[in-house]
């Protein structure tokens, strides 16, 4: 396109979205989710090419039964919009409905063509091939965590969604084929992944591409919470580096902002016909590719789909996709000849293979990581993702009766990190908390254990940035116990104490009259008396503080987190 086509072409956009947004101000708005997003601005960008916008019931179904859209043409996976039961009621077929991003930034419009209650049951088995939500986390994602309408209609795009990192990486199908076109790029191999790559994974990607004579595009998928995930940017990062052990002109990277649905061969396919859509003629396709229970590296893991059928299933409609399938082999490193070599070809079985999650375990405990493994500058980053437990934060959380001891024990932990000097230290004592934190709140169930998975997320966010939160709620229900266990440990340690000290001595110290109180009837609900304390299931430690100091109590701890490589 001539540069003055192209300025008048961005005018004509910019007037039409004036008008939209203008149009808009009048309509009906949804604000999408996370995965909503990702599907819109694949349809925006055009990287879900043929779609104009989320699919209508006639060709949900095709796609659910048969695979195809309705010109024949091959599609794999539903991409629809879920909204719920009252969302649906307010909508008719051709309402013009605003879609949002989830500050309510206006990014298309959708013209309704039709609104249905999908028999989701139906969807999974066909889409999955089970409809078990206990066997497949896709499953549970789509009967559990979708609307349960959908809505179908084309798509009119104001604005892409807003991101404001890495932006020169975001590129759109547009541009990806526009680049490879200047770098003289006939043949483009594209490369899906979700992990961090390393030396081996250079030579696996190299030898693919040679063998196809092609330029590589590297396109990881960003953008949702993969827990125990390296964190984001370090993850990009790492490609950067990856991407720098390539000959000049070899490989591009590029982000993209696809919501993966874990469809095993079925996601495969329509991950081909994306990259067939950002200019890729080819497509690298793993033994697992997609599977719920995928793991890089080749570690054992349980697959739910049958080894190489996504392979299979992307190769059998090549032609009709018109991108060719390319497998991907997984390579280890024998030392003895100092050589990479695809698994099935490595001259002995001493030829090491290092999994993702040794590798995680190396870097948290400190330990040194090969040189044949991961290049220098590569773990420079990754160590900050994965620091030493020495340098990560963490959390104690104390639980127990009133009178235990939770406290006074947080106290000394208190006074005994900041005599280390080595974190920032937080105190999030249970009635501190109340008064700042959880004034409204009452001692009901719900009430506790929305106290408590407050404390737990400013404990999180105090982990994450490297301190160290001590907490001391009664805390005396699982389910809020295991929720803050779950989040915190994402970010850091996490010690979860049970100060066990038994209710009749609890009872006997009655340091606020409380039991008192309770025994006399004057207040109700107090807990061990009226109300139940549920103990842990699994704590760390036990302390039971009827026979023990204070000192000797917090001492139990700091001995923990030195066994555990928290504390030098
Ligand atoms: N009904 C009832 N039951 C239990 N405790 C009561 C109640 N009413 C007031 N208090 C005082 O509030 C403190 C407990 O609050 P928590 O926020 O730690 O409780 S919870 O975790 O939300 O269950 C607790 O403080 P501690 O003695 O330090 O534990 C009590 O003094
Ligand atoms: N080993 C011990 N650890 C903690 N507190 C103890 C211990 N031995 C005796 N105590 C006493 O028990 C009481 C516990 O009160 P507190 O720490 O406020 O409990 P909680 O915060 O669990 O309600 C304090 O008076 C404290 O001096």
């Amino acid at each position: 396109m001539k540069s003055e086509d192209y300025s008048e072409s961005l005018v004509v956009h910019f007037r039409r979205a004036e008008v939209l947004r203008q149009q808009a101000l009048d309509l009906l708005a949804i604000d999408l989710n996370e995965r909503q997003l990702f599907d819109l601005e694949l349809l925006l960008n055009r990287g879900f090419y043929p779609l104009t916008g989320f699919m209508d019931q006639a060709v949900y179904e095709s796609v659910v039964q048969r695979m195809c859209l309705s010109d024949g043409s091959v599609w794999p996976l539903p991409i629809c919009l879920d909204v719920t039961e009252e969302t649906a009621r307010r909508l008719v077929p051709g309402q013009a409905v605003a879609l949002n991003d989830q500050e309510g930034f206006l990014l298309a419009l959708l013209t309704v063509s039709d609104i249905w209650t999908p028999d989701r049951r139906e969807e999974a088995r066909r889409v999955f091939g089970t409809d078990d939500p206990a066997v497949h986390p896709g499953v549970r994602q789509l009967l559990e965590g979708t609307n349960p309408c959908y809505v179908g209609g084309t798509v009119e795009g104001v604005s892409l969604p807003i991101h404001y990192d890495f932006l020169q990486l975001r590129l759109t199908p547009s541009e990806t084929v526009r680049r490879f076109t200047m770098s003289g790029w006939r043949r483009v191999l594209g490369f899906h992944t979700e992990h961090y790559l390393h030396c081996a994974h250079r030579e696996m990607v190299f030898d693919a591409a040679r063998r196809v004579g092609a330029a590589v595009f590297l396109q990881p998928v960003v953008g949702l919470d993969h827990p125990g995930d390296v964190d984001f940017y370090t993850h990009i990062r790492c490609y950067q580096v990856f991407t720098s052990k390539f000959p000049p002109n070899m490989i591009m990277l590029g982000l993209s902002p696809f919501a993966s649905r874990r469809a095993g061969p079925r996601e495969a396919l329509l991950q081909a016909i994306m990259r067939r859509n950002f200019g890729c003629t080819h497509f690298m396709v793993a033994e697992d590719h997609a599977d719920p229970f995928a793991r890089s590296n080749g570690e054992p893991t349980r697959l739910f789909y049958e080894k190489g059928a996504a392979q299979e299933l992307v190769a059998q409609y090549a032609a009709r996709t018109g991108i060719e399938m390319v497998p991907q082999q997984d390579y280890c490193f024998d030392e003895e000849s100092g050589r990479y070599y695809p698994v099935q070809e490595a001259p002995s079985e001493a030829a090491r293979v290092i999994t993702s999650t040794e590798l995680q375990q190396r870097m948290t405990g400190g330990e040194t990581i090969p040189p044949w493994f991961v290049w220098p500058d590569m773990v420079t980053e990754l160590q900050r993702a994965f620091p030493p437990r020495s340098k990560q934060g963490f959390t104690i959380f104390l639980t127990g009766l009133s009178g235990s001891g939770k406290s006074t024990i947080a106290k000394v932990l208190l006074v005994k990190f900041m005599e280390l000097r080595e974190r920032p230290v937080t105190l999030l004592d249970g009635d501190i908390v109340r008064k700042n934190l959880s004034s409204e709140l009452s001692y009901s169930r719900e009430h506790r254990n929305l106290n408590v998975t407050r404390i737990g997320f400013v404990a999180s966010e105090i982990t994450k940035n490297g301190g160290i939160a001590i907490c001391a709620p009664i805390a005396p229900y699982e389910e809020s116990r295991q929720a803050n266990r779950a989040l915190i440990s994402r970010y850091g340690g996490y010690v979860e104490v049970h100060v066990s000290t038994p209710l009749e001595v609890c009872e006997q110290r009655d340091r606020k009259g409380l039991y008192a109180k309770a025994r006399a009837g004057k207040i109700q609900g107090v807990t061990g008396i009226t109300d139940p304390y549920i103990p842990p299931s699994q704590p760390e430690l036990c302390i039971d503080t009827s026979t023990i100091t204070p000192l000797e109590a917090a001492q139990e701890i700091i001995l923990h987190l030195q066994q555990q490589g928290y504390l030098a």
